[in-house]
């Protein structure tokens, strides 16, 4: 025991790794709907008793006087090891979530693609889960993306792999509306790709650029001689972004399907999940904290290696556009707060050196996430620490539907637990952070909000400035179909098939829960 904040570092290596009964004394604990002062007590990995001058004989004490107690950070847009634009980002399950741990986050989504090679969705959700299982150090899910619907041929091939991987845990589907040639899906196939997810319970998720206005404005900026970074900028405008929520949103809504923007950057964009949302559309809004955080002056940098580092799609917006997303997260016109962490070091994005389209997109984010949110949201005094515990974690729990297992202290929840020194500053280094890059785009930046502690599964992995993890101690956890997003549309006759004209021999039937079609 110790009278200081945290543990005694010496103590934490003689355990680290293992699961073992810890009493948190003193602290705040702050959950998504109230705060109030109170013991937390963990025993086998879950939390075990949440209350005032609690006794456990033999469990760890740590001392969160003037802390606050919080459910674990949940990142739901994270890329590790992603084979994109001729390479592959930097940070794989290890050091991506041990860079996460140091973070404070506790619970990560990454997305199975299946690219650059011929594989299926359900071939990329297993790569995906064995190489997460084998490195992970906090508790994982995936998303699955869907880039087209015919596979060699079998127009069924894709339809049996969703309702596959819904079955063995994945509640969400990814579909690309930009990077034309590669990842991008037409609307022809995200028309019946959105009711499928429909019927199977799976929200549907996309990245809403319009592509082939983005592949447009490249060429005319090359041919106009524009080779930097900038003209990654110029090529990608608010509108194009705008235009891809309001086309997304409006098919999501005829279809009846729950739709998930990923990374909202731009204030035009928003704009769209407003309107949808007036028209009772279900829709939710995913800031990042690139966007919430950065601006667009870095990517006219004169220096090229400082610059390409800011290259990411969307790209990274004006002052008043991230104002303006600020804002959304206090009016809820966006709902939650991730990263789209993806890592490329300065040789990777040296591929790009005499031609912005060849920079590899992809910004790093996991590590600074959660004391960026506290001090852009809470220090500043615009979102009170329940609405910070809200939209960086409680909301993707209860989206993606591990709620109440995640996002919550509650008795019973699994023990992902941070303790958050608000009366702290955290400076960033690149030299310091877990990450695999050369730099960081927060490199020297100072967040009022210091995540001294934090708790996977009952094991402390990070503490006072070290991290005690243990590769593959993370788990897979499914994420149940027909979650919140879904609520109160589950009993109602939906068949995919009135989307596939002439695709099921005019039968009218639709994809059963046991995943035939
Ligand atoms: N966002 C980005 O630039 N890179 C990661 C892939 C994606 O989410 O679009
Ligand atoms: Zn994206
Ligand atoms: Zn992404």
């Amino acid at each position: 025991n110790t009278a200081e904040s945290g543990v005694n570092p010496d103590d934490v290596k003689i355990t680290f790794g293992k699961q073992e009964d810890i009493l948190i004394r003193g602290g705040v604990v702050v959950n998504a709907d109230m705060q109030f002062k109170s013991d937390v007590l963990i025993k086998n990995g879950k939390i075990a008793q949440v209350g005032l001058n609690i006794l456990s004989p033999g469990a760890r004490i740590l001392n969160a006087t003037g802390m606050y107690v919080m459910p674990g950070g949940i990142d739901p847009h994270v890329h590790f090891e992603l084979p994109f634009m001729g390479t592959v980002s930097k940070d794989d399950f290890l050091s991506g979530t041990q860079a996460a741990v140091a973070g404070g986050t506790t619970f990560v989504m990454d997305f199975a693609i299946p690219l650059g090679r011929e594989i299926s969705p359900l071939e990329a959700f297993e790569q995906y889960k064995k190489l997460g299982e084998a490195k992970s150090v906090c508790d994982f899910g995936l998303h699955v993306a869907i880039t087209k619907l015919n596979q060699d041929g079998d127009r069924e091939k894709i339809v049996r792999d969703m309702a596959e991987v819904v079955k063995r845990g994945v509640n969400s589907f990814k579909f690309f509306m930009a990077y034309k040639g590669t990842l991008q899906i037409e609307d022809h196939d995200l028309i019946r790709a959105f009711a499928l997810a429909r019927e199977l319970g799976a929200i549907s998720m996309v990245h809403a650029e319009n592509g082939d206005l983005v592949q447009e404005g490249q060429r005319k900026l090359l041919r106009q001689g524009i080779h930097g970074p900038e003209g990654h900028s110029f090529s990608r405008p608010p509108e194009v972004e705008a235009e891809a929520v309001h086309r997304a949103s409006v098919i999501a809504n005829q279809v009846g399907a729950p739709l998930y923007v990923v990374h909202v950057m731009s204030q035009a964009a928003m704009e769209e999940i407003a309107r949808a949302k007036a028209k009772g559309y279900r829709i939710v809004g995913e800031a990042i904290a690139a966007g919430l955080t950065l601006n667009e002056t870095a990517v006219f940098d004169r220096d090229w290696n400082r610059a390409a580092r800011y290259v990411m799609s969307p790209p990274i917006r004006s002052i008043d556009d991230q104002h303006a997303l600020v804002n959304g997260l206090k009016t809820r016109t966006l709902d939650l707060v991730g990263t789209d962490h993806c890592t490329f070091d300065t040789e990777q994005k040296r591929l790009g050196v005499d031609d912005f389209t060849k920079i590899p997109n992809g910004v790093n984010g996991i590590e600074e996430r959660m004391t960026a949110l506290f001090d852009r949201l809470v220090h500043t005094g615009k979102l009170t620490p329940s609405d910070y515990v809200r939209v960086t974690s409680t909301e993707a729990a209860q989206i993606f539907n591990i709620y109440p297992q995640k996002g919550v202290i509650a008795v019973g929840s699994d023990a992902d637990v941070i303790l958050l020194d608000p009366s702290k500053k955290k400076v960033v280094y690149h030299t310091e952070h877990h990450i695999n890059i050369d730099y960081n785009v927060y490199d020297h930046w100072s967040f009022w909000g210091s995540v001294e502690t934090t708790i996977s599964n009952g094991r402390i992995v990070w503490n006072n400035g070290t991290l005690y993890t243990e590769q593959g101690t993370g788990r897979f956890v499914p994420t149940p179909a027909f979650g919140k997003m879904f609520h109160g549309l589950e009993s109602e006759t939906f068949h995919s098939s009135d989307y596939f004209a002439g695709h099921s021999n005019g039968k009218k039937k639709g994809v059963n829960r046991n995943g035939s079609y």
